[in-house]
């Protein structure tokens, strides 16, 4: 059966309660909230990627034993410049979107001049972002939505350009111990310079975004093409941060707009050239001496990172070119025999030498750790060249014990990937003995894994890990399954009454005592 990946999806903004099988861990109290594209098509305009669709939220609120499901559209003023004209009016990265079809060529450029390029988009579909207390619906532009947790109904817009100038910003920050945000930006040929900004916004009240401060900036590699990235890592003491060589033409995007191509065809991948690896110290927000750098790859999700003996570790999915991105455009993912030309994702675990490399033969690797095969052989003084060791294969969406994040770790909970734009399992991966525990159902298809700890727990892998489920199995509801996170093995299930569809990423809020 295949999963449609092109139909719109209905909201359900009233909560409805869900029927449980099983027995609900009595500590798991909370909301998860999940976000993803959820409208496709308005009037007779469909947008050409799925990651474009208009964003529609879900929440599954665990409390006292049951489960209240919701989900709402996001009403921001994409949804609703496009719901009035009653086509697609704001452009998306896969879409490029003309308030007046019938400009000519000549008109658009007009249009461009005249600098009334519609503004750019607020459909916030792909993750939640905390900063402070207020919940935010995010994608990657300078814009993101506040939305109530409860009820998902949609709030503020607010420009990361009030605070700082970037123009486009992860939707997977950081989060510290004592609930700091960090982030990072890219601020594209502004007073003549493009450059990575990273920046932190305390756990303040209300408002938080306004004590944004700037940790540091990464200058680009070139002026005008600065590297797409969609994630970065942490340590206790380092910001990871990969300069890939996928990256955005500046010059194509200025003129995009009036050739009629989307944004997504201005970014190009090259694989000749190498990815740069840049390691940056966290309290001086300089960067270490050495240069690290491996060869073309791409990643969107980093898995986590860590410190031990001199080395700075860290585990990313990796790919071997833009496949992921085109196998997800509509009309690819309508034959989806065709996705087989998927490149297949990789978790992959890369280890840096943070000590000198004086006195270091050329030649030699600088990796003294046991239990890694990566390498980082120097090439010449302060350069390593950086061989991954690969720890699985065909996974994506990647979630930890947040708790160890930054911190050596052992288990990762994916979703699997097996030459298909649908997942039919998701897996937890012990890195240490390379054991792969799989959930699986017929015909149904689990959405990316969050782990839950259990408060107060003892180990990294006690606790929960939530996965809502489209169940194609005729006459079905879809629903949340709870596992437990040791076994891996079901412990509840919450059908929803409703039909669930794909999304993109989770964010659980434990709720407060
Ligand atoms: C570029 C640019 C601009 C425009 C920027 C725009 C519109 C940016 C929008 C960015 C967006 C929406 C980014 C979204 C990224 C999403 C990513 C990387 C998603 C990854 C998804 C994965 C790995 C999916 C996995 C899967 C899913 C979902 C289902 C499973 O069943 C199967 C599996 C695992 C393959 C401006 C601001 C106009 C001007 C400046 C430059
Ligand atoms: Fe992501």
């Amino acid at each position: 059966m295949a999963y449609d990946y092109a139909k719109n999806r209905e909201e359900r903004p009233d909560p409805v309660k869900a029927d449980i099988k099983g027995n609900l861990p009595s500590w798991l109290q909370g909301t998860l909230l999940r976000n993803g594209p959820g409208i496709f098509s308005v009037g007779d305009t469909t947008y050409n990627h799925w990651f474009d669709g208009m964003a529609l939220m879900h929440s599954f609120t665990f409390k006292d034993g049951e489960v209240i499901y919701r989900s709402r559209y996001l009403r921001g003023d994409t949804y609703k410049d496009n719901m009035a004209a009653k086509r697609i009016v704001v452009s998306e990265m896969g879409t490029m979107a003309y308030p007046d079809p019938s400009k000519n060529v000549i008109s658009r450029v007009i249009t461009f001049l005249n600098h009334t390029v519609p503004d750019f988009t607020d459909n916030c579909g792909n993750n939640f972002i905390r900063y402070g207390k207020d919940y935010y619906a995010t994608s990657e532009t300078n814009y993101i939505r506040k939305v109530d947790p409860v009820t998902l109904e949609t709030q503020d817009k607010v420009d990361y350009m009030k605070y700082l100038a970037v123009n486009l910003v992860t939707s997977h920050p950081h989060y510290d111990k004592d609930g700091t945000a960090y982030n990072m930006g890219t601020s594209i040929a502004e007073k003549g310079k493009t450059k990575y900004t990273l920046f932190k916004v305390p756990d303040t009240a209300a408002g938080a975004l306004k004590n944004l401060e700037v940790i540091c900036t990464v200058p680009c590699r070139s002026l005008l093409s600065p590297s797409y990235y969609h994630s970065f890592g942490m340590t206790d003491n380092y910001f990871i941060f990969i300069e890939q060589p996928f990256k955005l033409d500046i010059l194509k995007m200025a003129t995009a707009y009036m050739r009629g191509v989307n944004w997504a065809s201005c970014l190009k991948f090259c694989p000749e050239e190498n990815t740069l690896i840049h390691l940056i110290d966290r309290k001086t927000g300089k960067e270490v001496g050495i240069k690290y750098y491996t060869e073309a790859m791409i990643v969107y999700h980093h898995v986590n990172a860590f410190e031990e003996d001199g080395h700075v570790i860290f585990d990313v999915i990796a790919y071997e070119d833009p496949s992921l991105y085109n196998m997800f455009y509509l009309n690819v993912l309508k034959e989806q025999s065709k996705t087989s030309a998927m490149s297949v994702p990789k978790c992959k675990r890369f280890a840096l030498p943070v000590q000198t490399d004086k006195g270091i033969d050329v030649g030699d690797d600088m990796v003294k750790l046991q239990y890694t095969t990566a390498s980082a052989v120097k090439e010449k003084e302060g350069k390593l060249l950086c061989q991954p060791e690969v720890l699985c294969d065909g996974v994506e969406l990647p979630r930890i014990n947040y708790d160890f994040n930054g911190k050596k770790y052992r288990f990762v909970y994916m979703t699997c990937v097996a030459m298909s734009a649908v997942a039919t399992k998701i897996m937890k991966l012990d890195i240490e003995t390379k054991e792969r525990t799989e959930w699986r159902e017929e015909n149904c298809w689990p959405s990316e894994p969050v782990f839950i700890p259990r408060p107060n727990g003892e180990g990294e892998d006690d606790g929960v890990v939530l996965t809502t489920v489209i169940n194609s199995n005729p006459g079905e509801s879809g629903f949340i399954l709870v596992l437990d996170a040791k076994s891996f093995k079901e412990v509840a299930r919450a059908y929803v009454n409703a039909e669930l569809h794909m999304d993109m990423h989770g964010y659980f809020i434990p709720m407060e005592n």
